[in-house]
This record gives structure tokens, C-alpha cells and sequence, in this order.
């Protein structure tokens, strides 16, 4: 319980004032609950015998001290006094209800855009471990989970809690031979509630991976539409959804109607008290029928509270305790993000504002990068996929990476790109490292992968990318479309820059998507550019334009290009051949692939 706390209170950071406001608000409620219904008591009995006020102490306390003039005034006061505490318990109640509902959905919406921000930053290595689905669902279901199952529940359950004790207290107080009565019936209640709790555990469990499976399946089917078509498997993946809708819907359903059972019984549980407690009493107290309808009018009016307290306390119980769990996978992995952050770097680097991009570049009036014994192993395995590699680029040089497949290319332009931090040596950018500030070193990089992610929106601001349409330079955008080659393509759009390319740019050619990914470095007019296998999703004859433009490139621009056709490294300066994480060989182009 203590770490269940501990766990929700870190999520809830930033709303621990107002979970305290609503707490009070709930506690004043549950006061004004009391009284209201207390005051039923004298009402009905004062009216029911007037005489009452000469022979009890209280009443008649009151009545001299007030001095009222008559006891049907003093009844009427005595009814307006019940009134205005119903109505103001009523408002009070009405806002507490309105805090609650604001408070979850606020934290909602605050859980949602914190996750994201940890998952955004977090090191690309998570990333490569972590399915996009989880992610996904982590972000939207989870978090409602958490808020709305959880939070609000518990806050439910406090309000419900509070009422039930101050309601309960006043009935010991009315008449401990109903309480005793009551209190009988409980453990059977308990019982149930006891019962159910392990099964209504595992059936949101299952109805919460069924969902998880229901976006990967989603995610599948429709990332792979095109293969999908052409094997003809769309069958295999609505065959799959339908095995997780129906576990979804059988869990959910029977989460939900067995998380109500309790309510039921506490029905049926109270019904069998009235009676039984009428029958009692009648026999004990023979002739005292005036007491029993005051301590029944106080008993029923406290039902019709107490009832629905009883039956929300445990259905707030039965959904928030079986969705608990929900807390453990956000905790997790805020948690996890944050060690691994601090894990990743291995050697004690200062790894600044990974997501500000606002900062004055410390490194822009660099000259030279110098790759220092750069090694790296993945996490949990057990070879170095870069050995001790060290390079030198000088400003305005372009450099050519070959190798065979898997000599590890990609991962030291990862390196380089900032996402992995190597185990041991540095990069130094004028002899300053790197990793003094990384954001300002990955400021000065533009990067063209070799699958472009192009977003569902217009080629403006998918070149533009991540630039708010306000702040986008046309003159900007122009030059990047001119040297990309796209002028023409872009010509032929039906709305040129304003033209929708499509989920993942499905409108686009492999070429034109590539070009737009060139575009989109040269947009932002970074100095190093990097290009992964930029070339391979090219026909010979695009090839040969985006070679160009990378030739006409060199020189302004400094450029990493990852090879696999020689042809496009021709022009470069500088040519690194790496076999099994280490460099075989370097020199110019005639040196190290025409081997003169
Ligand atoms: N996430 C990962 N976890 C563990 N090992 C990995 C991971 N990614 C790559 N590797 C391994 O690292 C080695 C280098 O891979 P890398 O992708 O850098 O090679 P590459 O030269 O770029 O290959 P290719 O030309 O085929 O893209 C390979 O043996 C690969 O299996």
C-alpha cells in the first residue's frame, strides 16, 4: 500500500494542492450529510408528538433558549434547518463532483503530454526494445486508466468512505440494535467483495491486453498494406482482431457486470434488515410505535445515503483495484526512461536539453570533427559492433562510408547523429566534445534516412518539419525545393506546396519521397548532412539528379554518405571502408575502391 501511494502521488506531481481542496471538500459533505439527516429525527418526532419537547432535555433546551413563541414554529424551524443543510450539502456535493471529474480529465490530459515529452526524449535504445503499441496504448488507454479508473475512483471511494463512516456513526447513535443487525450481514459482504477480487484483477488484465493487441494488430495490418494486398493475407488479420474483440468484450463485460454483484446484494441485504429490524423492535418495544417511526424515518432516509454509498464504495474498489496495475506500467516507465538515460551514457558526458532547440550554437563556427576511439556494443549482447574508430572530417569535406552489410555503417552514423552514446571514446568538434551539449552538436546535423517518414499533411510542411506555419520561410523553402530537384515535381502537384501527400506519402514516388527527405535537411539548413543509404530507394535516373545535388552540395555543406553504390561516393573527399566495426581501409575513392 505504502509504494501503491508512494507511485500515484509521483504521478499525480503538480496536482497535490487540489487533490487536498477536493479531500476537505468531501470532508464537509460528509458533515453536512450527518447533520441533515440527524435533524430528520426530532423533525418527524416533534411532529409526530409535540408534547416530545417538554419531556426531552435537548429539545426543550433548545426550545427555551430560542424562545420560540410556539412549537409549530419551532417545528418549522426545525424543518428549514433540515432543508438548508440538504441544500447546501447538495451544492457542495454537486462541486465536489465537478472537482473530481475536472481534477481526473486535467490529469489526465497532463499524463498524456508528460509521457509523450519522457517518450520523445527518451534514449533511442528504448525505443528499439519498446513496441510502438504499447507506446500508443501507454499514452491513450492507460493513462485514461489511470485517471479515470483509478484516480477518480479513489476519490470516489474517499467521498463514498467519508459518508458511510459519519452516516454509519450517527445510526450507532440512533440504535445500536440496528447497527448490530447491519453489522451481521457484512462479512458476508465482505466475503464477496473478497471473492470477486482476483477475478475482476484478471479480467481487466486480459481486456487491457486485448487492446494492446487490438493497435498492434491495427498496426500491422495497415503498415503492411501493400504486402497484405498482394499475398492476399487480409483475412489472417481480421481473423486476428476478431479472436481480441471477442476477448476484449468477454472481459470487459464480465469485469463490469460482476464489479456491480455486490450492489445487488447490499439491496436485497437491506430490505432483509428493515424488516427484520421492524419485527425486532416491535416486540421489544412493545407500544413505543412514535420511537420507531423517528429511529426508522432516521434509518430509512440514512439508507436512501447509504445504500448507494455502500454499493459506489464497492464498485469504485472493484474498479480501481483491479486496474492498479495501470499505475505500475506508467510508473515503470517514467522510471525505467529515467535510469536508462542516465545509463546510457556510460562515461560521465553532460547530455544537455535533448529536446530545446532555442539555444545559441556553441559550435557553429566549427572547423573540424575529430572521431576519437569511438566503440559500441548494444545493450545485452556481447560483441562490439564499433571498435575503437577514429576519423577526421574537416569543414566542407564529403565523406563516403562502404562496407558490407552489417560492418556497422548505420550504427556509427547513429553515433554520430547523437542517438546511440558510445561506451568509450568521444567525438570532438574542435576539441570540444560532443556530449558538452549534445542538442547544439545535433543542431549542426541534418539527417536523410534511407525510408523517409513523411507525415500525412502537405509537402510545405513536410519539408518544413516541425516548423509551426507561422515561422516558415517561403524564400527558405524555395532554395531547399530548387537543389532537392523538386521544382518539377512539385509543379505537377495539384496544388504544389499545398498538396496532401498521403499516409506515409503513399501519393509520392520512392524518389520524390527521397527528395523531399533532402529537402527537408536542407531546409533547416544544417552544415553536416547525413545520408543513410540515400540513394537506394532511387531509379538510375533519379540516382544520378540526387547525386548531383549532393555534389553540388559539397564543399557549402559537409556530407556522411552511407554507400552501397559506389558511383554515388565518387566525388567524395574521403573514403572509410569498415569491416566488423573497424576501419579496413580510408583514402580517396581511386585509393580505396579502384585500389590504385
Ligand atoms: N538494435 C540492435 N541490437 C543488437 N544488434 C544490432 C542492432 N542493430 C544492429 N545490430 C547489429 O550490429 C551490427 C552492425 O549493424 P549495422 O546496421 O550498423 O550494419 P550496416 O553496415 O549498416 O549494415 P547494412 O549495410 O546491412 O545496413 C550487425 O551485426 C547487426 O546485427
Amino acid at each position: 500500500m505504502p509504494q501503491f501511494i508512494s507511485k500515484l502521488l509521483y504521478l499525480t506531481k503538480g496536482h497535490h494542492k487540489s487533490l487536498l481542496v477536493i479531500a476537505f471538500l468531501l470532508l464537509i459533505i460528509s458533515g453536512l450529510e450527518v447533520v441533515g439527516t440527524a435533524m430528520i429525527g426530532p423533525f418527524i418526532t416533534v411532529a409526530t408528538n409535540p408534547n416530545i419537547i417538554k419531556t426531552n432535555y435537548w429539545l426543550g433546551l433548545i426550545h427555551n433558549q430560542l424562545n420560540f413563541v410556539s412549537e409549530q414554529y419551532f417545528l418549522i424551524v426545525l424543518g428549514a434547518v433540515v432543508l438548508i443543510a440538504f441544500y447546501i450539502k447538495a451544492f457542495l456535493s454537486f462541486e465536489a463532483q465537478k472537482a473530481v471529474f475536472q481534477f481526473s480529465h486535467t490529469l489526465r490530459g497532463d499524463l498524456c503530454h508528460r509521457l509523450l515529452k519522457t517518450y520523445l526524449e527518451a534514449p533511442y535504445s528504448f525505443h528499439l526494445r519498446m513496441n510502438s503499441a504499447t507506446i500508443i496504448q501507454n499514452v491513450i488507454t492507460t493513462t485514461e486508466i489511470v485517471c479515470i479508473n483509478v484516480v477518480m475512483s479513489l476519490l470516489t471511494a474517499v467521498s463514498n468512505g467519508f459518508i458511510i463512516v459519519a452516516l454509519t456513526l450517527l445510526l450507532i447513535k440512533t440504535s445500536a440494535l440496528a447497527m448490530l443487525q447491519i453489522a451481521l450481514l457484512l462479512p458476508v459482504l465482505v466475503g464477496l467483495v473478497k471473492l470477486l477480487k482476483s477475478r475482476l484483477a484478471f479480467w481487466a488484465q486480459e481486456g487491457w491486453s486485448a487492446s494492446k493487441e487490438i493497435i498492434r494488430i491495427l498496426n500491422h495490418g495497415l503498415g503492411g498494406l501493400k504486402e497484405s494486398r498482394v499475398i492476399g493475407c487480409e483475412s489472417y488479420f481480421v481473423q486476428q482482431m476478431e479472436q481480441q474483440t471477442n476477448r476484449l468484450a468477454k472481459n470487459f463485460s464480465l469485469n463490469a457486470s460482476y464489479g456491480n454483484l455486490p450492489r445487488f446484494v447490499i439491496e436485497a441485504f437491506m430490505i432483509t434488515f428493515l424488516v427484520s429490524f421492524t419485527l425486532l423492535y416491535v416486540n421489544l418495544n412493545q407500544g413505543q410505535g412514535q420511537n420507531l417511526t423517528a429511529v426508522l424515518g432516521i434509518f430509512g432516509l440514512a439508507s436512501i445515503r447509504l445504500l448507494p454509498a455502500i454499493s459506489n464504495l464497492i464498485g469504485n474498489i472493484n474498479t480501481f483495484r483491479p486496474n492498479a496495475f495501470a499505475i505500475d506500467k506508467l510508473f515503470f516507465d517514467f522510471q525505467e526512461i529515467e535510469k536508462s538515460k542516465s545509463l546510457s551514457t556510460g562515461v560521465s558526458y553532460r547530455v544537455n536539453n535533448l529536446l530545446s532547440s532555442s539555444e545559441p550554437l556553441p559550435f557553429s563556427a566549427w572547423k573540424q570533427i575529430v572521431l576519437d576511439k569511438i566503440s559500441f556494443q548494444y545493450p545485452d549482447t556481447e560483441r562490439k559492433v564499433l571498435d575503437e574508430i577514429s576519423l577526421t572530417i574537416q569543414k566542407g569535406q564529403s565523406i563516403g562510408l562502404i562496407g558490407k552489410s552489417g560492418s556497422g555503417k548505420t550504427t556509427l552514423v547513429d553515433v554520430v547523429l547523437g542517438l546511440f552514446l558510445p561506451q568509450s571514446g568521444d567525438i570532438k568538434v574542435d576539441g570540444v566534445s560532443v556530449y558538452e551539449d549534445l542538442r547544439a552538436w545535433q543542431n549542426l546535423l541534418g539527417y536523410v534516412p534511407q525510408s523517409i517518414f513523411l507525415i500525412d499533411d502537405t509537402v510545405e510542411r513536410n519539408i518544413a518539419f516541425g516548423v509551426p506555419d507561422c515561422l516558415i520561410d517561403l524564400d527558405r523553402l524555395r532554395r531547399a525545393i530548387e537543389i532537392a530537384q523538386l521544382s518539377e515535381v512539385v509543379e505537377q502537384l495539384p496544388d504544389g506546396i499545398k498538396t496532401v501527400v498521403g499516409e506515409r506519402g503513399v501519393l509520392l514516388s520512392g524518389g520524390q519521397r527521397q527528395r523531399i527527405g533532402i529537402a527537408r535537411a536542407l531546409y533547416h539548413g544544417r552544415d553536416i548532412l547525413v545520408f543513410d543509404e540515400a540513394t537506394a530507394a532511387l531509379d538510375t535516373e533519379t540516382e544520378q539528379l540526387v547525386t548531383e545535388v549532393t555534389k553540388g552540395l559539397s564543399g557549402n555543406k559537409t556530407i556522411v554518405i552511407i554507400a552501397h553504390r559506389l558511383k554515388t561516393i565518387e566525388h567524395c573527399d574521403r573514403i572509410y571502408q569498415l569491416d566488423r566495426g573497424r576501419i579496413l581501409k580510408s583514402g580517396t575513392y581511386q585509393e580505396v575502391v579502384l585500389g590504385q
